[in-house]
């Protein structure tokens, strides 16, 4: 699976999967909109890190994963978070990753009792199932987060 998604550190791969990890931590300080005639993300901020530590006390935040993921064809992406996150009180939630998709994701981190995350850490898990697909994803994230 690790040959799928470019490049991965050996410490990231699991036996199901690979770990991704954590680039940046933001809050959102306007609303967003989302109707039948397209979307709009809300503003956000971004969460100052000390010495690269985010100390994060209760709350939501949006997290940008550093690593660069695409999706195979003939195949569907499900993120899971970490467990030690779960086991800190803390919630990843996350969608579906569609086949085709290549970008440095995002995903919603729900924090329930404070925490320290340091930027490059493992907090989720990716891993991929086969499935079958019309097209593949040409949706307004495609390449997102790339330099
Ligand atoms: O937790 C997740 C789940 C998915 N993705 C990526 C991969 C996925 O292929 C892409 C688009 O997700 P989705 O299809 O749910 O986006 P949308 O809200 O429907 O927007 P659009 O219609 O512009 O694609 O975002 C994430 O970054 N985080």
């Amino acid at each position: 699976m690790a040959d799928h998604l470019g490049s991965v550190a050996s410490e990231q791969v699991q036996p199901n999967g690979v770990d991704l990890t954590l680039d940046t931590v933001f809050k959102q300080v306007s609303p967003g909109r989302i109707g039948t005639d397209g979307k709009e993300i809300g503003e956000r901020e971004e969460v100052a890190a000390d010495d690269g530590v985010y100390r994060l006390p209760p709350g939501g935040y949006v997290v940008r994963y550093a690593d660069r993921i695409r999706i195979p064809e003939g195949h569907i992406g499900f993120l899971y978070p970490r467990s030690s996150l779960l086991r800190n009180s803390c919630m990843l939630d996350t969608a579906v990753w569609d086949a085709g998709y290549e970008g440095r994701g995002e995903g919603l981190l729900e924090v329930y009792h404070d925490i320290e995350l340091e930027t490059g850490a493992r907090i989720a898990q990716l891993v991929l199932a086969e499935a079958d697909h019309e097209g593949t994803y040409d949706g307004s994230y495609h390449g997102e987060n790339i330099e």
